[in-house]
């Protein structure tokens, strides 16, 4: 793990989006598709904003989330709608959207169909993580009912988990996909968070599943 600390958030959140700008044009350049997977919540969107504007052919990157909550996007907690509305935009309107997210009453009505439209997009060619201060990463939270089926070497892409942490049912990339990603950064702000990252890291991952993650990451945080 490589663990970058920044002078502030507006600074950290600017050299992560540039970061990842970089790593995509890399990718586009050797190969004819790239694939960006990003985490929703409430860090992340100053980093959609200034990447949205990135001078990349956007056309060729496919964008999907780590997760999403079982809500529909006129709420809130859609992690879709905040993706449509801070990075689908400006220039990264051009990216293809690989939904998360299907009008049925329960996730698992839609893990097939979602499940085949993720498949050709893998690996990730560059993987953004956010961490919740319980350690959890994408919807692994500890304690969630199919935390160690998601984990498992053999799990499908995508699956279905319920926690009571995470209030809505979720969606989420099993453990295998988010490893093969190509490249990993994990996006932490605030004391909280900073001491929970050091603490998974003598935690076995089932107890703190972002520890499952360390191995490649470049983390970035700031107070
Ligand atoms: O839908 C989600 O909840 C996320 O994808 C999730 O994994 C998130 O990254 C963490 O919960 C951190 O969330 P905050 O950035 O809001 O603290």
């Amino acid at each position: 793990m490589e663990f970058h600390t920044y002078p502030d958030r507006d600074m950290m959140m600017l050299r992560v989006s540039q970061r990842i700008a970089a790593e995509l044009g890399e990718t586009l350049r050797s190969a004819d598709r790239a694939t960006l997977s990003v985490p929703g919540g409430t860090t992340p969107g100053p980093v959609f904003d200034t990447l949205s504007g990135a001078d990349l052919d956007w056309s060729r990157v496919a964008v999907m989330l780590n997760d999403e909550r079982w809500v529909p996007e006129d709420n809130p907690r859609s992690n879709t709608a905040l993706l449509r509305r801070r990075l689908l935009t400006g220039r990264a309107a051009e990216a293809t959207l690989v939904p998360l997210y299907a009008r049925t009453p329960a996730p698992e009505d839609a893990l097939d169909a979602l499940s085949d439209g993720i498949r050709p997009h893998l690996p990730i060619s560059v993987l953004l993580l956010g961490m919740g201060a319980d350690m959890h990463t994408a919807s692994l939270f500890p304690g969630a009912d199919k935390l160690a089926q998601a984990m498992a070497p053999d799990a499908p892409p995508l699956m279905a988990l319920r926690a009571e942490a995470a209030g809505e049912p979720r969606i989420t990339l099993t453990l295998p996909v988010l490893r093969a990603a190509l490249r990993v950064h994990v996006l932490i702000t605030g004391a909280e968070k900073r001491a929970a990252l050091e603490h998974a890291r003598k935690l076995p991952p089932e107890q703190a599943p972002i520890a499952a993650m360390l191995d490649h990451a470049q983390v970035h945080w700031a107070e």
